[in-house]
């Protein structure tokens, strides 16, 4: 089995470099040419939550590449998996320039390789689907935690749980044998992973956490566990949740009765975290807050709610990165 990780960063390193530490075949797709020839005389390091060695992955063990080369390395050996890790902004240009080549290179329905989406918040897979119709999509949700620290080497900052299925909306792609091969893979290689036959509402429930914690974490400028240190935080995180349930509610989305409680247990357990939304405005990089707060707008919207809150936040948080003209 090949797999092809798209997109070597945070996630793209981990994955890519615990599967090859494990001898699955993997072929890693960068943006930079720089990247990948740097991957090409280092290697992958994984480093664990400590700051040691958990995977130390020689060069030859993986292949890696400029995306641009994709189309051409796949045709000579196809691949029976593609792993999107990017981010929501670029998950439509990595997919046109990965399967969506092969598409144009006329590969028939049955060399498809299955799509497995990574990407936080929502939306993103009805916008993939628009550039690969009929395609086998799936969506994963993962906890693991993974920071780039270096082009080659990544700091698996904690381990989580990685689900897999096939969104309600997508369901013409089945989840098949060879999703349960590629869990067996993801598990061989220390993944704690699964398929899920619910992932939409794996899908919206990491929404909600991720649109209460990640927006205020990155405006407070504080880990995660911070916003549970004064009442004042935490009244501002319950009228997120609760503006965000009323959109649920609104488009007879469901959730858990208990979903406050998890989302106080994500802080404590991730108390020292850095959210993502907080690193990329550290690094003075996009967020993901229109995927995230925006989607909640959007949802809001399609069922006649205005979610106010999550619109100002969206804006706040948008205010922090962009820069004056
Ligand atoms: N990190 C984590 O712990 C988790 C992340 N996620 C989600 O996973 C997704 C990816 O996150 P993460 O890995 O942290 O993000 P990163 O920003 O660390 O990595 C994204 C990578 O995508 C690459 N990329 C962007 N455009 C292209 C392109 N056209 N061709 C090839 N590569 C490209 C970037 O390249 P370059 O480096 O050149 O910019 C970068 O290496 C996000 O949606 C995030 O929310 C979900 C759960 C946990
Ligand atoms: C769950 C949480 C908030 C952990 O940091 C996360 O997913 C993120 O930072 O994006």
């Amino acid at each position: 089995m090949i797999i092809d990780v798209v997109g070597a960063g945070s996630l793209g390193l981990l994955y890519s470099g615990k599967l090859a530490a494990a001898d699955v075949e993997v072929r890693l797709w960068c943006r930079s040419v720089g990247q990948a020839k740097e991957l090409r005389s280092k290697g992958i390091t994984v480093l664990d939550v400590h700051g040691a060695m958990e995977s130390a992955v020689d060069p030859e063990a993986f292949l890696t590449g400029s995306i641009e080369e994709f189309s051409k390395r796949w045709k000579q050996e196809p691949g029976q998996w593609i792993f999107l890790m990017t981010k929501q902004k670029d998950a439509e240009a990595v997919s046109s320039m990965t399967a969506g080549r092969l598409v144009k290179e006329g590969i028939s329905v049955e060399q498809q390789p299955g799509v497995v989406c990574f990407q936080n918040g929502y939306g993103h897979m009805e916008r993939i689907e628009g550039i690969l119709p009929g395609w086998p999509l799936y969506a994963a949700i993962t906890t693991e935690g993974a920071k780039r620290t270096k082009r080659h080497e990544v700091l698996h900052a904690g381990s989580g749980m990685t689900w897999i299925g096939v969104p309600e909306a997508h369901s013409r792609a089945k989840v098949s044998v060879h999703a349960e091969r590629l869990v067996k893979m993801l598990q061989k290689a220390g993944f704690s992973a699964d398929l899920s036959n619910d992932i939409d509402s794996r899908i919206y429930r990491k929404l909600l956490i991720n649109a209460v914690i990640n927006p205020l974490t990155a405006l407070w400028n504080i880990p995660n566990g911070e916003l549970l240190a004064s009442d004042k935080r935490m009244q501002t995180m319950r009228m997120l949740l609760d503006e965000a349930l009323e959109v649920y509610d609104a488009c007879g989305i469901p959730y858990e009765d208990d979903i406050w409680e998890q989302i106080l247990e994500v802080c404590s357990s991730t108390a020292g975290n850095t959210s993502s939304m907080l690193k990329d405005v550290q690094e003075g990089a996009a967020t993901e807050v229109d995927w995230i707060n925006g989607s909640i707008t959007a949802l809001g919207l399609k069922a006649n709610k205005r979610a106010v809150t999550h619109e100002l936040i969206t804006g706040l948080v948008k205010g922090l990165t962009i820069r004056e003209e």
